[in-house]
């Protein structure tokens, strides 16, 4: 295989890193050249943490100024409303065009309503905080950001937070100090909620990750890819020996293995909370949210229905009890101008969780890993069939969670893209990443990063 053009693509594919300049820009500037972040209630390279909690001294919402931060002159604040289409409309342009740098032009996420209404519209979402900056003169989308509540624990510690995700600022007002001023703003919009912490993601190097994860790709649908132009057939090896090398079954293995319903939310969240108790870092979901992220908007979309944003399986006892559950969700790209393919579906793991190891004292005694490998690799390598029977061509996962275990054996290939957490104003420990300092994956201590970012 052409190992750098899928990497290529598999880069492309990173939401949360789709700028490939910054990618290649490695590794950290001096604390004193990071001009904005220096002055942020954030962790410094190398500080040390006595005691974890927040940086700075504790405010209230009344004592962050109501108004907007000044817009330079030919700019204005907009306030982007997802609900209305034509807003919705301008932000899949400028993300398009501006969020994955892709030269040739060849390929565009396939934005839609559905993600975008599934990414954006969690339970206690606020409309202020989908910030968007136009061209006064033509009311053209240059740059957007945006914030979602979210209930945090950081070991064991409540901290009510935003996530921020989106941040994008058009190709040519790049290097002119807009995102800066985008963060301050959405900053000051979530402060006047009364919260004062943000758990975000970026491929790039800031001051300072509490933790870094690495990306893996499983072909799916390897001929596909061959056709798109993004892998060859590598040196001593044939086409239909890639093929099957990726082959996949037919049909799923696991016997109780079905689609979440409505009716499984309570079971499914209680076996998620438990499950998720044994890592540091991790998202505590209200019932609500939990339908929201795991059953989708649209509950009436049918099993083929391709425009299904969220995939969440459960695998039922022979006594009606839930032991499993898993999720992916789905981002395709649209593939212009091929004679033959007009999109390439993209699949990435989401959440799960399963009871194998939760009888054994010690997660990671010889006995509970190998019960918990033999059933992780069970369930995640029915959810890569699932995928390509949802016409999904890549899956991706993340080092997180206890994914090492698996990553190998179901044939993720280590990407070069790697994804770095941050905290704001809240200092912490590092957690584990699920890499070793030679960036592979780590089987033994696997990942204490339990939350998931789209
Ligand atoms: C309590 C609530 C708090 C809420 C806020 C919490 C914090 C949220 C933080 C945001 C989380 C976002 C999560 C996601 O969405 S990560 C996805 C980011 N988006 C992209 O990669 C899309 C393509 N790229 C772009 O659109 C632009 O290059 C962006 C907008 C990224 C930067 O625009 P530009 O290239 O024109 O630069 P500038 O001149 O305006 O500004 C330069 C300053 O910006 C710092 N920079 C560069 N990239 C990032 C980055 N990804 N996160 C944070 N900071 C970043 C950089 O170090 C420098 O600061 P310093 O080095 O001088 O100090």
């Amino acid at each position: 295989m052409d190992q750098k053009k899928l990497e290529d693509l598999l880069k492309m594919l990173q939401v949360n890193q789709g700028d490939l300049a910054k990618l290649s820009e490695q590794q950290r500037k001096d604390m004193k050249d990071y001009k904005f972040w220096k002055t942020q209630p954030v962790q410094k390279f190398g500080q040390e943490v006595d005691k974890e909690g927040p940086i700075d001294a504790q405010k209230r919402p009344e004592d962050v100024p109501a108004d907007p931060l000044p817009m330079l002159g030919e700019f204005e604040w907009s306030t982007v409303d997802i609900e209305d289409a034509a807003q919705l409309e301008d932000v899949f342009v400028l993300l398009n065009e501006n969020y994955v740098e892709d030269k040739d032009a060849a390929f565009r996420f396939n934005y839609t309503r559905e993600f975008f209404h599934w990414a954006l519209k969690p339970p206690g979402w606020s409309r202020e905080w989908n910030v968007g900056v136009r061209v006064k003169a033509t009311g053209k989308l240059v740059a957007f950001i945006s914030a979602i509540p979210i209930d945090l624990a950081v070991r064991g510690k409540d901290v009510r937070s935003v996530e921020i995700n989106f941040l994008c600022v058009h190709k040519q007002l790049r290097s002119k100090r807009m995102a800066p001023v985008l963060i301050k703003e959405i900053t000051r919009r979530v402060n006047r909620q009364d919260i004062w912490h943000a758990l975000y993601t970026a491929g790039v190097v800031l001051p300072s990750p509490i933790s870094t994860c690495r990306y893996a790709h499983r072909p799916i649908n390897w001929a596909k890819l061959q056709d798109v132009g993004f892998t060859d057939v590598p040196a001593g090896k044939t086409a239909p020996e890639m093929v099957a090398m990726y082959a996949l079954p037919g049909k799923t293995k696991t016997s109780g293995l079905r689609r979440m319903a409505a009716g499984d939310v309570d079971a499914a969240l209680a076996l998620l909370v438990k499950y998720q108790r044994r890592f540091e870092l991790v998202q505590k979901f209200s019932k609500a949210e939990f339908a929201h992220w795991f059953l989708g908007e649209d509950e009436s979309a049918s099993d083929d229905d391709a425009s299904r944003v969220i995939h969440s399986y459960v695998v039922e006892d022979a006594d009606g009890k839930i032991t499993d559950f898993f999720s992916f969700y789905s981002l395709p790209f649209t593939v212009l101008e091929h004679a033959v393919h007009k999109e390439l579906g993209i699949g990435y793991l989401f959440y799960y969780a399963s009871d194998a190891d939760f009888a054994f004292d010690d997660r990671f005694s010889a006995e509970a890993t190998a019960a918990l490998k033999t059933r992780l690799t069970a369930l995640i390598g029915d959810a890569t069939i699932l995928a390509k029977q949802a016409k999904m061509d890549v899956f991706n996962a993340l080092t997180s969670q206890d994914n090492t275990l698996f990553l190998d054996a179901l044939k993720f290939g280590p990407g070069d893209g790697f994804l770095n957490f941050y905290l704001f104003n809240y200092k912490a420990f590092p957690v584990t990443g699920g890499i070793k300092d030679d960036k592979s994956y780590d089987t033994e201590r696997r990942s204490n990063v339990g939350v998931v970012m789209l």
